[in-house]
């Protein structure tokens, strides 16, 4: 749609590139081409999205979440580093000390997801990838050897650049590789690595607690798969997305065919040459020889003036802003310093329940997303998890002062952490980094940078409240406010989330169209879901014959 509201027009770069085979062009009444009515024509026929995704997406999923893997790993072994460091930065570190290095990385990805996207169309995807591996490997290895407070921050606040930059392209990569039906399930790959990064990370914090100089250890271990995936990423594919909007369609045809192509099953050229010349379609309604700061007003002011874009970028803000300030991440950075306070011997070891069990309902997310969809899951964990800290914030108020583990109410204490974190994972501790499909191309970037950085501007404040909060309006009051957010999220999902589960990213473009079209995304969803249970039908049935 364009910013006046009218039918999308298709403009130079696709004009020039439709060939004989294409149908017929058609013209609405102002003699422009009719983008919706063209691709509804190519689409008809074009149904490999039905298919098994090749195994080699699988495995580029995989080296993709490495991204996943640093993300989580990097913010997950500050909470075991900061009780190790001790005098070894010159000095006994404070309580400020420790604040600064904690949320540079946080500071550093908010900035660093901020021009991630504009990064990704200039560059593309790969390029800013094995960029973001540089920043991890020189952030590591200024903290690794750090001798002054103010080193190890300035490598966390590097490494920070690397690690939002990360969270933004990993997500988005995958999402323009996979076939729709599987989109939401290798997402969540990404999310389960970085569930995993945090898990192992607290693991090997607690492993060598004690050791002289193991919190170096420790953060230099993160510098192996950085340097692992740049050597792999060199020789990774763009995706045919990016590719179509550089005009490199040969290319984007090549990526299109290895994606959709089965184990023993060659995808139909003719189908192939369709399936890219929608791709051009939806994807690339801009001048190729626009300077990039031309593109970028070009989707600033689509992003903001095109309702359909706008409505994306509330929904893709809104559900970041929920997952950070319903206040998870002060557990996942505070957890120790938490159960130290309710009674328990051992404070890293129950934090390391709370990683763990994260990491378990995100396998669950893995399972569940794209069988009982996005909108679902969350309207049914977003209420849990308010329910959860309320209970949680009762059996603060009951806590004697000198607890010790054995008192009842710091058993309360960790079964609503758990119960909380459960219900967090399973859902908005996943979901929002579907952000990708909301965006059509020419926007992806620039609207998948503001969610980003809505989600790392979140972090830091969460970060850096939650201490004062605790001890300004006492545990109770801090995680009865959390509940209150919650709620509000769960009333935001309720309102503004479309479902979007097994919808091609062009779908949902027609989706937020012209409302959050509710209603009729379930049903679209619904429908595309019963088509592909008969597609796989069909395939079992052919292959028994
Ligand atoms: O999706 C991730 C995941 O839930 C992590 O556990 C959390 O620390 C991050 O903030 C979030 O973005």
């Amino acid at each position: 749609m364009t910013a006046d509201g009218k039918t999308a027009s298709i403009q130079a770069p696709v004009e020039l590139t439709l060939t004989s085979q294409m149908p017929a062009e058609k013209e609405t009444d102002n003699g422009q081409y009719d983008a919706d009515a063209i691709a509804r024509e190519i689409a008809n026929g074009v149904d490999i999205e039905d298919g098994q995704p090749n195994p080699f997406v699988f495995l580029l999923t995989i080296l993709v979440s490495f991204s996943g893997f640093l993300f989580g790993y990097d913010t997950g072994y500050v909470s075991g580093a900061l009780v190790a460091i001790g005098t070894d930065l010159g000095r006994e570190i404070t309580s400020s000390d420790k604040e600064f290095i904690t949320s540079a990385t946080s500071l550093g990805a908010l900035l660093g997801g901020i021009i991630a996207g504009t990064l990704a169309d200039v560059l593309g995807r790969k390029w800013v990838t094995i960029g973001a591996n540089t920043l991890f490997v020189v952030g590591a290895a200024l903290q690794t050897g750090a001798h002054t407070v103010w080193t190890m921050i300035g490598g966390r606040f590097i490494m920070g650049w690397g690690v939002g930059i990360a969270s933004l392209i990993a997500p988005l990569y995958i999402s323009e590789m996979a076939p729709s039906r599987f989109r939401g399930r290798l997402v969540i790959l990404n999310v389960l690595a970085i569930t995993g990064g945090q898990v192992i990370a607290y693991a090997i914090g607690a492993g060598l607690e004690g050791l002289q100089n193991g919190w170096r250890l420790l953060v230099g271990l993160g510098i192996i798969p950085a340097v692992a995936q740049m050597i792999m990423f060199i020789y990774m594919p763009e995706t045919p997305r990016y590719l179509v909007r550089r005009g490199q369609i040969e290319k984007a045809r090549h990526v299109v065919r290895w994606i959709y192509s089965s184990r023993n099953v060659e995808v139909d050229e003719e189908v192939v040459v369709k399936k890219v010349k929608l791709l051009e379609i939806y994807n690339n309604d801009q001048h190729p020889e626009w300077s990039g700061y031309n593109r970028f007003k070009y989707a600033l002011k689509q992003l903001y003036f095109v309702p359909g874009h706008f409505r994306a970028l509330v929904v893709a803000c809104g559900l970041q802003g929920i997952q950070q300030l319903c206040g998870f991440n002060s557990l996942m950075y505070f957890s120790a310093t938490i159960f130290q306070v309710v009674g328990f011997n051992k404070p890293t070891a129950v934090s390391l329940i709370v990683a763990g069990t994260n990491m378990a309902f995100t396998i669950l997310a893995f399972l569940l997303i794209d069988i009982v969809g996005r909108r679902r899951i969350l309207l049914c964990t977003v209420w849990g998890m308010s329910a959860a800290l309320v209970l949680n914030a009762i059996a603060f108020h009951f806590l004697p002062p000198n607890a010790t583990q054995s008192d009842p109410w710091a058993i309360v204490i960790l079964i609503a952490m758990m119960l909380y974190v459960a219900f967090y994972a399973a859902g908005i501790g996943n979901v929002p980094w579907q952000q990708s499909e909301l965006f059509p191309m020419h926007v992806r970037g620039l609207g998948t940078s503001m969610a980003t950085a809505t989600n790392w501007g979140g972090n830091l404040i969460i970060g850096s409240t939650f201490l004062t909060m605790m001890n300004r309006i006492t545990p109770s009051g801090t995680f009865g406010f959390y509940a209150s957010l919650c709620l509000l999220g769960e009333v935001f999902v309720y309102f503004c989330y479309p479902e979007t589960s097994c919808l091609t990213l062009e779908d949902i473009q027609g989706v937020l169209k012209d409302g959050f079209n509710i209603k009729r995304s379930n049903q679209m969803s619904q429908e595309a879901k019963i088509k592909h249970r008969a597609s796989t039908r069909v395939v079992v049935s052919d292959s028994e014959v």
